[in-house]
């Protein structure tokens, strides 16, 4: 097996990573492909209390064990599988639990600093920013962390004002100028992904 396209996707909190990501993945149509999130390499905080866990910075990039990330995408390139570990997001820290992934030909990377690490940026085949206004961003994650991941509405806006937005315009924006392609307003836009499934597939065809 030839090693696997590695390609990278980020931008704000909100802008449509994840659903860029599960979108070309199902485009491709392709068994052998798997989809690496980010945030599932947050730190370990089971040694610290829930309240000490509320006041870690999650935008900053001490908050990743990129060192982890990294030795797995370099064991899926070497042929080999491994244990992707499981992130909790409303108890902030990881779970017991592992996701096996086997080699496979397409990796997407997705997360908020992917293209932050020069060694991870530099493993990269296809690099991609997703841009989306920073007012819909917001509304978008108050909307998801209030369902999805337990929290109320100041505690999103006091995060967001807090921590998430400075770190946006210190760690997450100034990366947009590393990407190959920036996709505006993300998951819904159906020409940029089509563009970069038919790279992809291209690819795949001249490794054979
Ligand atoms: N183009 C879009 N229009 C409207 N809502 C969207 C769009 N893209 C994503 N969303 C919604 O916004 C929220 C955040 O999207 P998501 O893909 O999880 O972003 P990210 O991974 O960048 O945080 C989700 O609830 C998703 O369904
Ligand atoms: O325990 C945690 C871990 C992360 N976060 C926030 O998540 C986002 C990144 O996820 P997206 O899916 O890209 O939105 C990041 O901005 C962190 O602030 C958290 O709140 N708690």
């Amino acid at each position: 097996m030839s090693k696997p396209v590695l390609i990278g996707l980020t931008g704000g909190t909100g802008s449509g990573k994840t659903t860029v990501a599960k979108t070309i993945i199902e485009e491709l149509g392709h068994d052998n492909i798997v989809l690496i999130q980010q945030d599932s390499y947050y730190k370990d905080q089971s040694h610290l209390s829930f309240e000490d866990r509320i006041k870690t910075n999650y935008d900053h990039p001490f908050a990743f064990d990129t060192e982890l990330l990294i030795e797995h995408l370099e064991d899926l390139m070497a042929g080999k599988s491994i244990d992707k570990p499981v992130y909790d997001f409303s108890h902030h820290t990881r779970t017991d639990e592992v996701v096996t992934i086997n080699p496979c030909d397409v990796i997407v990377l997705e997360g908020i600093l992917v293209l932050e690490n020069e060694q991870l940026r530099d493993m990269l085949d296809i690099k991609i920013y997703v841009d989306t206004d920073n007012d819909v961003r917001f509304i978008r994650r108050l909307l998801r962390d209030t369902k999805e991941r337990g929290r109320t509405m100041d505690s999103v806006v006091n995060q967001y004002l807090g921590v998430v937005r400075p770190m946006h315009q210190q760690f997450i924006e100034p990366t947009k100028k590393y990407a190959d392609i920036i996709i505006p307003e993300g998951g819904y836009n159906k020409v940029a992904i089509d563009i970069l499934v038919t790279k992809v597939k291209s690819i795949l065809k001249e490794l054979g």
